[in-house]
């Protein structure tokens, strides 16, 4: 399965509640028009979004189920539950937050729960080099740069650019692929994140967020 994301680009195609375009038939008309536009995988958030998704596209895709639960952190399928859910709905990879985020349950258990019980391959969504070696140590196939700049930890990075230090630090340390994900804007970011090693590019907003998109050109007029 990860073998079809190689060197390729893979779309994330999220909108939460409060964003314009939430609903699974925007997000499975943005997979579609993703796939049109030679994308290699789908990331996609929540049961719905999967399902509808799944329904009409036969790229991998990588679930997550997002939820914030009241005194926990980890909100990235936090949860055996949600990991369900997501399997369910059809996702090919599923990924996690594995950070030291506080969570609800063990991050060994819900790395076993779906590696053996689910049988689907674990993406780890980390935030530092360490992160990335305990989710190595923990048995996850693959990690993405996914949370850097986005824990308690990390947040004073406070960057509007991707990390490449983590991805190269998680590059030349893990042995396991590394994907690159978060704040990836251009394809020259892209290209620079597969020059440096990276297993694939993952590309959520700079594609799918049209807010974002406005936002960032209007920046821009302004100067
Ligand atoms: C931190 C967090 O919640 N990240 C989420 C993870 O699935 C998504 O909101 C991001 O869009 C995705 O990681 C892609 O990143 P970017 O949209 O920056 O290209």
């Amino acid at each position: 399965m990860l073998e079809k994301l190689k060197a390729g680009l893979v779309v994330s195609c999220q909108a939460l509640e409060d964003e314009p375009l939430h609903g699974p038939q925007f997000m499975e008309r943005m997979a579609m028009a993703a796939k049109e536009g030679g994308a290699v995988g789908i990331r996609a958030n929540g049961p719905c979004d999967i399902r509808a998704i799944r329904a009409s596209l036969d790229l991998p895709i990588i679930g997550i189920n997002k939820r914030k639960q009241p005194g926990f952190d980890a909100f990235i399928t936090p949860s055996m539950e949600d990991a369900r859910l997501v399997h369910e709905a059809g996702a090919d990879i599923i990924a996690i937050d594995a950070t030291t985020q506080s969570r609800p349950e063990p991050l060994e258990q819900l790395i076993d729960f779906i590696k053996n019980d689910l049988g689907k391959v674990v993406m780890a969504d980390v935030a530092t080099l360490e992160d990335g070696i305990r989710a190595q140590q923990l048995a996850c196939d693959v990690v993405g740069t996914t949370l850097s700049g986005y824990t308690l930890e990390t947040r004073q990075r406070n960057r509007k650019d991707p990390d490449f230090d983590l991805l190269r630090a998680l590059i030349s340390t893990l042995d396991i692929p590394v994907i690159a994900e978060g704040r990836i804007h251009t394809p020259e970011q892209a290209r620079d994140a597969l020059r440096f090693g990276a297993f694939c590019v993952v590309v959520g907003g700079a594609i799918t967020r049209p807010q974002e998109i406005t936002r960032r050109f209007w920046e821009g007029m302004k100067g």
